[in-house]
Formats: structure tokens, C-alpha cells, sequence
């Protein structure tokens, strides 16, 4: 929307702008709530594991009680969420789908995961909980090659805006205006034979595997974290939560889509499946992994 319709908009709180600011108010009370009941518990910190209570842990360190200065923690809160909620559950509705589609990953990624948990120590005393490290996790390198993979095929963030600070000129010899926008469409990037060859639309997770070891591809060929100084800060975290929560269901449940539910992307800052995602889900029986 362009800034004369915008501006007018917000100015008199119309339209969209209104909508917006509603919008924004429900995420900024959500995060001051987060942030108002960390604060009641001061004291008993230590047995929280979020990053928010170790940020409010150091306001206080030696007594000094400096709290961070104006709404820094209810943002860093907000952004927070806004940077993992949604990436992180759509990545995963997306991940699910495909292996769906293609059983020989599904069962490739489940044969990696009882291989490397069915080492003693990931047994509990009594054989009945499987259990999972850190090291363990990291051991499964088809599962993040499915899940890169996954985020190939379906970017989570489809289309890029970046705005052109200084007259630039890009390497093919593209002139750029200062002022200039400049959308990158990783949603197409996924069908261009001169990036990813003639298999582009395959989904096929062995694109990422050499002589049997992970090869990750060049940050601006693969910019589904973005790429240069603002790459995500999140992205090792996400990959360690997507595989956990990955194992779990993987190891107990089999997914499978609902016959007839149309699953299709709606392209918008996230993507999203338009008519999100049915599935019937059947216990496996874990303990003969
Ligand atoms: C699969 C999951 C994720 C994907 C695909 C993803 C993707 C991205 C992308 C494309 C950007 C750049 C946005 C832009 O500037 O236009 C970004 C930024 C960011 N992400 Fe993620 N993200 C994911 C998960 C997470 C998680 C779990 C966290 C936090 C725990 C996180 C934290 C951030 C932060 C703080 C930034 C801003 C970095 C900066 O501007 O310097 N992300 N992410």
C-alpha cells in the first residue's frame, strides 16, 4: 500500500491501520502479561529455563535492579514470537505433508532415529521411555536433511522486500536506484533449474548429501534464513526444535494426510497452508523400535 493511502489511513485510525493497531495491542498486552509474571517470581528464576528470565535475572545481578530501559523486553518478547511461533509450527505442517507424500523419506528418517536411540543410553532403566540427547540429535543428519529439504520446497518466508539504500549496481549489471524496492521470490526460487538442476522439483532430501556426509548449501542460493548480516538468529535453534518435536511424533505416531483435504500455500509474510492441514494420526509401538 502506498505511503499517501497509509498515512492518511493511520493518521485517522481507518481501514487497515485501525485493524493493525488492534492487532498490535493485542501482541504488546500479551508480552507485557509474559513480562509482568516473570517479574512476580523473581527470586525463583533459576528454575526457569527461558532466555526472557535469565534477561531479568541480569537486571537484578549484585543488587542493582536496573531494569532495561523502556519496553526493550516486551519487544524482545514480542519478536520472539512473532520470529518462532508461526515458522516453527508451519515448518513442521509442511515437513509432515511431504513425508506424507513420500514414504521412502518418512521410513529412511524413522530408521535413523531408531539407529541412533536405540543405544543403550538412550533407554531409561525400565526400557519404557525412549529418550533423546542433545549429541543424539545432532547425530541425525537425514532428519535435517529431510527438514532442510522441506524448507526448499515450502520457504517459510516466500517472498523477501528489501528496500535500496545508496545507487547500487547488482552483479549482473542491474542498476538500482536509491529509495529503490527490490523483492526476492524464494517461492520461485524452488522451480529454477539454474539453481537447484533439473530435479528442482523433486522433493528429495539425498540433493543435500555427499559421499554420506551433510552439505549445507551457499546462504545466498539457500536464503530460506535469509542471507548476509541479518540472517536469522534463530535458525540452530529451530532446526534442534523441529527435530525434537520431529522424533517424538515421528517415533510414536504415524501421520498421514486426510484423502481429499486440499492442501495448497497461501502466500503472505509466512506460508501458510491455505486450508491448513488434515491428518489421521495411529500410534506406532514405540518400545519395539
Ligand atoms: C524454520 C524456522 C525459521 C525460519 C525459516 C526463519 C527465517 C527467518 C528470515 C527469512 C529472517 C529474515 C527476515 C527479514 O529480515 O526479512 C529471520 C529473522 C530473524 N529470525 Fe528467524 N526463522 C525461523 C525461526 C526462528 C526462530 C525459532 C527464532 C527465535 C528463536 C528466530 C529469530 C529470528 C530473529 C531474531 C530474526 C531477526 C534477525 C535480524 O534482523 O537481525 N527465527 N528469520
Amino acid at each position: 500500500m502506498p505511503p499517501f493511502v497509509w498515512k492518511p489511513l493511520k493518521f485517522f485510525g481507518l481501514g487497515n491501520e485501525r485493524w493493525l493497531k488492534e492487532a498490535i495491542k493485542v501482541v504488546h498486552d500479551f508480552a507485557d502479561k509474559k513480562v509482568r509474571d516473570r517479574r512476580k517470581i523473581l527470586g525463583n528464576l533459576s528454575n526457569q529455563s527461558d532466555l526472557l528470565s535469565r534477561l531479568i535475572e541480569s537486571e537484578n545481578k549484585q543488587g542493582q535492579n536496573r531494569h532495561f530501559p523502556g519496553n526493550f523486553l516486551r519487544d524482545f518478547c514480542a519478536s520472539f514470537i512473532l520470529a518462532s511461533r508461526d515458522t516453527m509450527s508451519v515448518a513442521l505442517a509442511w515437513f509432515f505433508w511431504l513425508i506424507h507424500k513420500t514414504p521412502q523419506v518418512e521410513n529412511k528418517s524413522l530408521g535413523e532415529i531408531y539407529e541412533i536411540l536405540c543405544h543403550p543410553k538412550c533407554r531409561t532403566h525400565d526400557d519404557h521411555i525412549t529418550v533423546f540427547t542433545e549429541e543424539g540429535l545432532k547425530k541425525m543428519v537425514y532428519l535435517q536433511v529431510a527438514l532442510s529439504e522441506s524448507l526448499r520446497f515450502y520457504p517459510l518466508v516466500p517472498v523477501e522486500l528489501k528496500q535500496v539504500l545508496e545507487n547500487d549496481v547488482l552483479p549482473d549489471g542491474t542498476r538500482l536506484k536509491k529509495g529503490a524496492q527490490v523483492f526476492n521470490f524464494l517461492f520461485s526460487m524452488v522451480c529454477m533449474e539454474s539453481i537447484w538442476g533439473k530435479d528442482c522439483l523433486e522433493f528429495k532430501p539425498e540433493r543435500w548429501i555427499k559421499d554420506g556426509t551433510f552439505v549445507s548449501a551457499n546462504q545466498f542460493k539457500y536464503p530460506i534464513f535469509n542471507a548476509g548480516p541479518r540472517r536469522c538468529l534463530g535458525k540452530n535453534f529451530s532446526y534442534t526444535q523441529m527435530k525434537m518435536v520431529a522424533v517424538s511424533v515421528l517415533l510414536r505416531y504415524s501421520v498421514k494426510g486426510v484423502e481429499g483435504h486440499s492442501v495448497v500455500p497461501k502466500l503472505t509474510t509466512t506460508l501458510y497452508m491455505k486450508n491448513g492441514l488434515m491428518v489421521t494420526v495411529r500410534p506406532r509401538l514405540v518400545n519395539n523400535a
